[in-house]
């Protein structure tokens, strides 16, 4: 009401916050009913809900704005207001919102049933799927003509499906975004970041770490020049995207067992121990689980183990990507994950259940605070973890590794190691939603949909396709988050800022000396047990989003901006090996091509 005061207003925002958690948990519900379970029944369903979620969101939006909200003195209050009075997709007319809903839902159910023809003439009709079948692939062949079978096929049955439905998602999306007073969804995407200026603070983090992977790219493109020759690769050009582990080229840890700098030191790869410990996804997550509670942080409650689905489940479609789900009643969290028993997917545990953390601690905040402080921080609360359960000593500890050497070629393995996820993740994670933020800019058009996306992927990956692209190709649609509307620069946000939340909390446990870094390196702290981290880290979780990015940030670290000083400074040891190292074999740094990658 306008003329209502605070007190009338805090009344309203308590009222509102509570019906907003009854009805999104019935909405997540739906949605989770339906990935878990790509049926007709479940997507009617899950529409329907999320339609009636949709009238009862703008009638609460209406009476929202009515409030005198910013003139109001409790700062809380008018935080509260602030982030409630941002409508969303919600604000389409019913027709186009439903058009959104279902646009989205088709591209989600074609990539979650996507499957592939097994590769070689052989006429078994065997059908992959990305996950394990593919990813198996990926991991273990040196089959040039497998590899390029499946990066091709996989393309085939995903992006070059989705693409007529692309175009219509972009307009609606757009529409949507205008309706909120945004100019575009790329505006809309990144209001959570806070600052007027963060695509280019984004291109500046970029220019900080590109050296280093410039080192990182010639170094990997020497070593599988010396495995596939150099007919496949060549000493200057860019490095074909099949060969390197994944199916987008976004981190290269597959590579490791055979391109890591010194073969005969023992490998860091505790699959096998895994194995042989008859570890399953559950024992998976339990250790994860243990890595937390070390930390005096919560343990999963007992809703987790019942309704998580921590396997692929047989006789149904389901969209595998790993995700993690707050049904918001403070009580349901689940994660849905298509586990194998690799080390992989045991960090990706770690990763998913940071997420579920994040939901506990601030799971008692209002609704509208049970966010993370931006979209950057809960990709990296798992990750930051991650960074200590990956080092020998904490893998040699919870007995997933025979013994550790502490020697200079040892620490360089296992800093080449992190830096193949780490460091050649980042133009991939930039460049998902530079792609996108053009398309929503209108700078991309329909018509140059891939060929501009593959430009990208040149000129910040180095890499090329391995057979000519065209735009009957829809190489961005073979990627889940842009089938699932997901944004994606929260990725590279996240790999800057947990290496900020990595250095604060080994500095906390006493693993890390900011006077003197080169005392403790920080690649070798592990928290593990250290409630001294573990506290701190809890008194950021718990915020939630109630209080800017940049105060959560300063609570934990000191800082109140991203900074990839601390990952340069963890990658330091191996950036200076790298250098000489591509000195030494005279790697030509940067790619250069004449080849028409995408007509
Ligand atoms: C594991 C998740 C679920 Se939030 C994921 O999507 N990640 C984690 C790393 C980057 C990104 C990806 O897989 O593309
Ligand atoms: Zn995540």
């Amino acid at each position: 009401c306008s003329h209502c005061s605070e007190i009338e207003a805090s009344k309203y925002l308590e009222n509102a916050n509570h019906a907003l958690t009854q009805w999104t948990n019935r909405v997540i519900h739906a949605n989770w009913n339906w990935l878990t379970n790509l049926t007709n029944e479940n997507i009617e369903k899950k529409i329907a809900i999320n339609l009636e979620f949709s009238k009862f969101l703008k009638s609460m939006w209406e009476e929202t704005v009515k409030y005198p909200w910013t003139t109001y003195k409790n700062p809380d209050i008018k935080r509260q207001f602030k982030l409630m009075s941002v409508l969303g997709t919600d604000a389409l007319p019913e027709d186009k919102l439903k058009k959104l809903e279902e646009t989205i839902s088709a591209m989600e159910s074609l990539y979650g049933r996507a499957t592939i023809p097994e590769y070689g003439d052989n006429n078994s009709n065997r059908t992959l799927s990305l996950e394990p079948d593919i990813n198996d692939i990926l991991d273990k062949s040196t089959d040039v003509n497998e590899l390029k079978h499946v990066w091709v096929q996989w393309r085939e049955a995903t992006g070059k499906k989705v693409r007529p439905m692309y175009a219509e998602y972009v307009k609606l999306s757009n529409e949507a975004a205008r309706l909120n007073n945004y100019t575009d969804t790329a505006e809309f995407w990144i209001r959570g970041y806070d600052v007027d200026d963060f695509r280019p603070r984004m291109e500046r983090l970029w220019n900080q770490i590109k050296p280093l992977y410039l080192q990182i790219h010639a170094y990997v493109r020497r070593k599988l020049r010396e495995l596939y020759g150099d007919s496949m690769i060549t000493r200057r050009g860019p490095i074909p995207a099949h060969l390197l582990g994944d199916m987008w080229a976004q981190s290269w840890e597959r590579l490791d067992d055979f391109t890591r700098p010194y073969p005969t030191i023992d490998d860091v790869n505790p699959t096998a121990a895994m194995i042989n410990q008859n570890y399953t996804p559950k024992k998976m997550f339990k250790v994860a689980e243990e890595f937390f509670t070390s930390l005096n942080l919560s343990a999963m409650p007992q809703t987790f183990w019942e309704k998580s689905i921590l396997e692929k489940p047989n006789g149904r479609d389901l969209v595998c990507h790993a995700s993690a789900w707050d049904f918001y009643d403070s009580n349901d969290f689940r994660i849905k994950q298509c586990t194998s028993v690799n080390f992989m997917d045991f960090i990706t545990a770690h990763h998913e259940m940071g997420h579920v953390q994040y939901f506990l601690q601030y799971k008692d905040q209002p609704f509208i605070y049970r966010e993370g402080a931006n979209e950057g921080f809960h990709e990296a609360i798992g990750d930051t973890i991650a960074l200590s359960v990956s080092t020998p000593k904490h893998l040699h500890k919870i007995g997933l590794l025979p013994k550790t050497s502490r020697t200079y070629e040892a620490d360089i393995n296992y800093l080449y190691k992190i830096g193949l996820d780490k460091i050649a993740f980042l133009p991939f994670g930039y460049l998902m939603d530079l792609w996108r933020w053009n398309v929503f800019k209108g700078i991309t058009t329909e018509d140059q949909y891939n060929c501009d996306w593959w430009k990208l992927k040149y000129s910040y990956q180095g890499i090329e396709p391995p057979v000519t692209r065209t735009e009957k190709d829809f190489d961005p649609g073979s990627k889940y988050h842009i089938v699932g509307n997901v944004p994606y620069i929260r990725y590279f946000v996240s790999f800057i800022v947990q290496f900020q939340f990595h250095q604060a909390l080994c500095e906390k446990a006493g693993q890390f000396d900011p006077k003197n870094p080169a005392s403790k390196p920080l690649h070798e702290c592990d928290i593990y047990q250290s409630t001294n981290a573990g506290n701190a880290f809890k008194d950021m979780l718990k915020l939630g989003s109630s209080k800017p990015w940049f105060d959560a940030m300063e609570l934990l670290t000191g800082q109140r901006e991203m900074d990839a000083g601390p990952l340069l400074n963890y990658f330091n040891p191996l950036y200076e090996w790298l250098k000489n190292e591509n000195k030494r074999t005279g790697e030509h740094i940067g790619w250069e091509t004449n080849k028409k990658i995408c007509l």
